[in-house]
């Protein structure tokens, strides 16, 4: 498995133990595609960069960080293909993944206390898309993604 991360200024060190405690619990390969300097930094880039990576298959799934995780999920979800959900608890993440079976991950380092963090990755990662009456609405957002090019 291939995680895809990324972060604006406000997540620089949020990020490095983020991408410590995947590799460190799941042995997953964590690839940066964020900043790793705390000067102004802006949080298209990086949600987007790691949208990409996802939707190429460069990375499995991407997990993006900014202050309230709401711009960099923004960012995502405007690439063709990308569910990103933006979560302050575990429950969403998990449901996310099993509902909506979610491609990127978001959450805000000026919100979520990094333990508290560390619980969302797990239900997220752990998290199996369930299918069945979830794929017509799946399909329904792809067919919205599909008008408007
Ligand atoms: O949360 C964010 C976007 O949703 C950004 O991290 C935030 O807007 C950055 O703010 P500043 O430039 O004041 O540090």
């Amino acid at each position: 498995m291939k995680i895809g991360i990324g972060n604006d200024h406000v997540a620089v060190e949020y990020k490095k133990e983020i991408k410590k405690y995947i590799e460190e619990k799941y042995g997953y390969e964590v690839i940066n595609y964020g900043t790793d300097s705390t000067e102004r930094f802006n949080y298209p880039i990086s949600g987007e960069a790691v949208a990409n990576a996802v939707v190429s298959g460069e990375v499995d799934k991407g997990i993006v960080i900014c202050g309230t995780g709401v711009g960099i999920s923004l960012a995502a979800n405007k690439v063709n293909g990308i569910r990103c959900v933006t979560c302050s608890e575990p429950y969403s993440a998990l449901l996310s993944r099993q509902h909506n079976n979610t491609n990127m991950l978001a959450f805000g380092a000026r919100v979520v206390g990094i333990e508290l963090a560390k619980m969302i990755v797990d239900a997220w990662l752990s998290g199996e898309y369930e299918g069945g009456r979830h794929q017509v609405r799946i399909d329904m957002l792809k067919e919205i993604e599909e008008k408007q090019k």
